[in-house]
C-alpha cells in the first residue's frame, strides 16, 4: 500500500476481501481508519453471474443445479460452493463487525448501480467525504450494451462502457432451482438488512 499524503485517498480493489476470514484483522492492523466499500447484488443473480463467469473459463462445467445442490431430491443447498457461499453476506459482515463499526462500511447496491449509477456514486462520494463531482451528467444509458456507460472518461474524448465480460447474458436456470435458492437466502438477506439498516429489496 503506498503512503498516502495529506489530502489524498488511497484506494484498493480486491473482490475477495469481503469474504476472506483473515481480511478484517489484517486490514484493521494495517489501519483502523480504513473505509470499506462493498458492492452487493441479489445473491441469487450473483450466484448465476459467478457461474456464468466460470463457465466461460471452463465450458465443460456441470450444470448450475448440479453444483448448487448437495442433494437434488431434498434440495439441500451446497454452501461449500463458492458461488453460493459468497452471497451469504450476513455471515461475512459478522467477521468485519468484529473489527470495524458499521459506519466504516458502505454497501453499494449492485442493482441501483445499473438503474441509478449517479445516485450510488453520490453515496460513495459522501461516504469518502468527497465533493460530489461524479453526477448524472457523466452517465448515459447505452441501448446496445443494456447498461449505463461513461460519457467521457478522464483523458478520453469518447464514451466508454465496461468490457464484454461485464453484463454478459446468463444461462437460463430452471425457475424451481432459482426459487429454492431464493428460499435459502431469504433469512440471510433479512439478517443482512437488519445488520446494515438497509433493505436491498431482493425478495
Ligand atoms: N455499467 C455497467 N456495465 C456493465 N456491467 C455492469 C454495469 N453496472 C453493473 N454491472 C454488473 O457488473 C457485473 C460484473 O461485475 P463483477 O463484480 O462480477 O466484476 S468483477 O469480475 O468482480 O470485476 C455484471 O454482471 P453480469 O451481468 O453477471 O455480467 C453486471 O451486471
Amino acid at each position: 500500500m503506498p503512503r498516502t499524503l495529506e489530502g489524498q485517498i488511497t484506494m484498493e480493489k480486491t473482490p475477495s476481501y469481503f469474504i476472506t476470514k483473515e481480511a478484517p484483522r489484517r486490514v484493521f492492523s494495517m489501519s483502523r481508519h480504513t473505509k470499506l466499500i462493498v458492492v452487493v447484488r441479489d445473491p441469487v443473480t450473483r450466484a448465476v453471474s459467478d457461474y456464468t463467469q466460470t463457465l466461460t473459463k471452463s465450458p465443460g462445467l456441470p450444470s448450475f443445479q448440479n453444483l448448487a445442490f448437495r442433494n437434488a431430491t431434498t434440495g439441500l443447498i451446497d454452501t461449500t460452493w463458492s458461488a453460493v457461499r459468497i452471497g451469504i453476506y450476513a455471515k461475512h459482515l459478522e467477521n468485519w463487525l468484529r473489527f470495524f463499526p458499521l459506519s466504516r462500511l458502505l454497501f453499494v447496491s449492485g442493482e441501483r448501480l445499473v438503474t441509478d449509477p449517479a445516485g450510488e456514486m453520490g453515496r460513495v462520494q459522501d461516504f469518502l467525504g468527497l465533493k460530489r463531482v461524479v453526477t448524472d451528467k457523466h452517465f448515459y444509458f447505452n441501448q446496445t450494451k443494456g447498461f449505463p456507460c461513461l460519457k467521457k472518461p478522464e483523458g478520453s474524448s469518447r464514451p466508454r462502457c465496461l468490457g464484454k465480460s461485464k453484463g454478459r447474458p446468463h444461462p437460463q436456470i430452471p425457475s424451481e432451482v432459482l426459487h429454492r435458492l431464493r428460499d435459502f437466502y431469504r433469512p440471510f438477506n433479512l439478517k443482512f438488512y437488519q445488520m446494515t439498516g438497509h433493505n436491498f429489496g431482493w425478495d
